[in-house]
C-alpha cells in the first residue's frame, strides 16, 4: 500500500487522516512510527506557520515528503481564543478534558446566538526538493453548554454542527472527514495526490 507520512503526535488526528486516505488507498504513518522522538516547538504565530515547522522539520529529518497539520478552535466571544493554542489552552498537559472545561466555564454567560466558533486546519506539505505549501480548511459551529458524544478528539464533544444536526462527536469518522476542516483542507489536495507523492 501506498505510504503517507503525518508529523503528528495526535492519535485522534491521525485516526481522521486514517479515515480520509484509506478510501483513496493510501495507509497513514506518524511520528509515532517514523521519529517517536520528534517534539517541534510550535512558535508560529498562524495555524500555517505552525503547520510548515511540523512538516518542514519532519520532511529534512527523513528526507522524504512529509504532511503536517495545525489546527484548532476559534471562538468568536473569545475573540477567537484558543486558535492556535487550542492544544494546551488549559495548561501544558494538553488535556482535552481540562480545555473543555475551561472554554465552558469562559462561555457561562453567553447566550446561544453568540456562542458561534469554527474550526481551522492548515495543512502543510514540505519535501527535501521542493518549496513547501499550505492549504487551509474550516468547519462553522456552534459551542453547546455541555459535552455530548464519544468519538473524536479534542473540543468535539462541545462543538455543535448545525449541518448534521449533531455535535461533532456523534458523527462516525468517516461523517466526519466529510465536512470538518481537515476533510476541507485535504479536498484541496486529493485531486493530485500521486502526482505529488508518488510521481513515476
Ligand atoms: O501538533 P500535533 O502533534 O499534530 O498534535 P496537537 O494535538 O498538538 O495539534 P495542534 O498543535 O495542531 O493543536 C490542535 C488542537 O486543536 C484542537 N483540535 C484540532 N482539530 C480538532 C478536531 O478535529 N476536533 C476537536 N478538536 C480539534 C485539539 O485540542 C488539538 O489538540
Ligand atoms: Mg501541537
Amino acid at each position: 500500500m501506498k505510504k503517507i507520512i503525518i508529523a503528528t503526535q495526535n492519535k485522534g488526528k491521525a485516526k481522521d487522516f486514517e479515515a480520509l486516505f484509506g478510501p483513496l488507498g493510501y495507509e497513514i504513518l506518524t511520528l509515532h512510527d517514523v521519529a517517536e522522538d520528534m517534539d517541534v516547538e510550535e512558535t508560529g504565530s498562524t495555524f500555517e506557520e505552525n503547520a510548515l515547522l511540523k512538516a518542514t522539520a519532519l520532511a529534512n529529518h527523513l528526507q522524504t515528503i512529509v504532511i503536517a497539520d495545525d489546527s484548532g478552535l476559534e471562538i468568536d466571544a473569545l475573540d477567537g481564543r484558543p486558535g492556535i493554542y487550542s492544544a494546551r489552552y488549559a495548561g501544558e498537559a494538553k488535556s482535552d478534558e481540562a480545555n473543555m472545561e475551561k472554554v465552558l466555564k469562559e462561555l457561562e454567560n453567553v447566550k446561544e446566538s453568540d456562542r458561534t466558533a469554527r474550526f481551522v486546519c492548515a495543512i502543510a506539505v514540505a519535501s527535501p526538493s521542493n518549496e513547501p505549501f499550505t492549504m487551509r480548511g474550516t468547519c462553522e459551529g456552534i459551542i453547546a453548554t455541555e459535552r455530548k458524544g464519544e468519538n473524536g478528539f479534542g473540543y468535539d464533544p462541545i462543538f455543535f454542527v448545525p449541518a448534521e444536526n449533531k455535535m461533532m462527536a456523534e458523527l462516525t469518522t468517516e461523517q466526519k472527514g466529510a465536512i470538518s476542516h481537515r476533510g476541507n483542507a485535504l479536498k484541496k489536495l486529493a485531486s493530485n495526490l500521486d502526482d505529488l507523492f508518488f510521481k513515476a
